[in-house]
């Protein structure tokens, strides 16, 4: 098959679409946004190092990544049973409950890297 640019840079699209139609209409996706622009700034006001950094954008794109695969498994799930089902709201509670792993383990990874400078900056 032969590789296609512009059809490339359409998928771009359609995926920028996706996550546009998130931004601002999903409560928890802009309560991740709000924590990524606070550790960005701590990040910057802290000086942390390269490798920190790395581990903190690595956390922040599983984040917004497994919200926005929730968002899509919420839609699907009212798309295919709008009428209540147990099985449906079992595959909403699952996926949310992935969403749940992902943010406490980058919650936890976030409180290592940034405990030791608090610290620091405070008892300074
Ligand atoms: N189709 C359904 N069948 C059974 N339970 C559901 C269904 N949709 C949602 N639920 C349950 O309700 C919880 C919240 O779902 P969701 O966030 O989609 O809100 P909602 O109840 O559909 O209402 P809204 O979309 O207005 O917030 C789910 O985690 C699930 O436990």
């Amino acid at each position: 098959m032969k590789y296609d640019f512009r059809k490339q840079l359409r998928s771009f699209g359609y995926a920028w679409k996706g996550i546009c139609c998130c931004i601002g209409k999903e409560q928890n996706l802009s309560f991740h946004l709000i924590a990524t622009a606070v550790v960005v700034i701590a990040g910057f006001a802290l000086g942390i190092t390269r490798t920190e950094w790395t581990v903190i954008l690595l956390c922040i794109g599983v984040v917004i990544a497994a919200e926005l695969f929730n968002t899509a498994i919420e839609k699907l799930v009212d798309l295919v049973s709008p009428e209540r089902h147990p099985i449906a709201g079992q595959v909403k509670d699952i996926a949310a409950g992935a969403v749940l792993v992902c943010a406490a383990a980058a919650a936890i990874i976030g409180l290592v890297i940034f405990i030791p400078y608090l610290t620091r900056f405070f008892l300074q």
